[in-house]
């Protein structure tokens, strides 16, 4: 069998290498030719699977991304070709979740200012959406939910109308997948008129998709004074996005929100499980076989730990500055592409041991870390 998998997919060789040879591409630049002969193709978001790759495709029977998000997926003509496919859902949900969460705790120190009593907007209430809310639900925050698909197919207990949410959340947050047609299309769900209705001191948080912002539209918005904290992972027209954003923006990242170790070898493991079923062979191989031991595994926390200094607690694990600061050097450098290729590692909260949480066990717990 001839895999092809994408060069930024980790432990490909140490999941498929028994199902036969692995070669690895470069997700921008995949031609058509590459896939000649070619049995499985493994790809990352990067790479635009459609008719004019596909085109010199004779033999490919299964193509997976392990990414969750699928609109790089024309998943009708993999229908019509009779390939099997997959994707990764959920694979990343907590990184996402965690990002949003360490860019909320840095952005409320530096406003000097607290999470605590905040109104958090979720706009898109699928795996990170719920993920995020499971996290929320333990400190003392509103949340506000705006799901219609869901709401309307009866899955969700509550719901916000995006107007009301908008301008009445201190923090926003969306969760979307892009879509570019139909009743629900999320292209621009955020365009300048609600850009331009949102109060002053709104956090805008996008780590969905870049264009469910109209990034435009959020330049000349800024430009023209709007008081928003803004943190953007993804962007319009990514790996050339719209630079003049950066100096408007407070936290900015390379589409790196779901770049957990542990997200991206799920996603990995995901469509090794499929692959295992369409063969019929037995899944013999786990996460767990594979994941490095984190450098920090134990802390113990004295009594006198409160809900303040909850920050810094989650900085220990994943501070999206330190992203933000890595972009703002090297992006004319080395590039977005290769910002995200070269992405240091990082581990999630459920890799810190927390012994002596006592009254904040709950919180802790809620926040994903493991609780002695
Ligand atoms: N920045 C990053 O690194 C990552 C970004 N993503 C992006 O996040 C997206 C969401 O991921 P999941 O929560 O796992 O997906 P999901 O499919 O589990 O949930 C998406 C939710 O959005 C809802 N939705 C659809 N249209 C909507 C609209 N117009 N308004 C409000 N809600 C709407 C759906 O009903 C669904 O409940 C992915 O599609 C992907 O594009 C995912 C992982 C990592
Ligand atoms: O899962 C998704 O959807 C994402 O956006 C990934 O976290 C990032 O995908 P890659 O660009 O690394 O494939």
């Amino acid at each position: 069998m001839k895999i092809l998998a994408d060069q930024n997919m980790p432990l490909v060789e140490q999941y498929f290498a028994d199902f036969g040879e692995v070669t690895r591409f470069d997700g921008r630049t995949l031609q058509s030719e590459q896939l000649i002969d070619v049995d499985v193709l493994l790809t990352r978001s990067v790479t635009q699977v459609n008719s004019a790759l596909l085109h010199s495709a004779n033999k490919l029977k299964f193509v997976g991304t392990a990414t969750i998000g699928i609109d790089h997926i024309d998943t009708a003509l993999l229908k019509d070709r009779n390939i099997a496919f997959t994707s990764a859902p959920g694979c990343n949900a907590i990184a996402v979740a965690e990002y949003v969460i360490s860019s909320i705790f840095a952005l409320c120190q530096e406003n000097a200012s607290s999470i605590e009593g905040k109104t958090i907007g979720i706009v898109g209430v699928g795996s990170i959406g719920s993920c995020l809310r499971e996290k929320l639900k333990a400190l003392n925050v509103t949340v506000l939910l705006c799901d219609p698909p869901k709401y309307e197919a009866g899955q969700l207990d509550e719901h916000q109308d995006l107007e009301l949410l908008l301008t009445q959340s201190d923090i926003v947050t969306f969760h979307v997948p892009l879509i570019k047609t139909g009743k629900h299309s999320t292209l621009h769900l955020l365009n300048k008129a609600r850009l331009l209705a949102l109060k002053a001191g709104t956090i805008i948080i996008n780590a969905s998709r870049g264009d469910v912002i109209d990034n435009q539209a959020l330049l000349e918005v800024m430009q023209d004074g709007a008081q928003l904290d803004l943190v953007i992972d993804v962007w319009e027209n990514e790996p050339t996005i719209l630079t003049e954003l950066l100096e408007y923006t407070r936290l900015a990242s390379v589409h790196i929100a779901g770049h957990t170790l542990e997200g991206k070898a799920r996603g990995t493991q995901m469509l090794y499980q499929k692959l295992c079923e369409l063969e019929k062979v037995e899944v013999k191989k786990s996460l767990a076989d594979f994941l490095p031991v984190p450098s920090i595994t134990d802390i113990n926390l004295q009594e006198t730990f409160d809900i303040p200094d909850l920050g810094q607690l989650i900085h220990l694990i994943y501070d999206v500055r330190r992203d933000d600061g890595i972009l703002r050097r090297d992006l004319v450098n080395q590039g977005f592409d290769s910002l995200r290729k070269n992405y240091p590692i990082r581990r999630e909260f459920s890799t810190l041991n927390i012994t002596g949480a006592n009254q904040h066990a709950d919180v802790l717990a809620a926040l994903g870390f493991n609780l002695i």
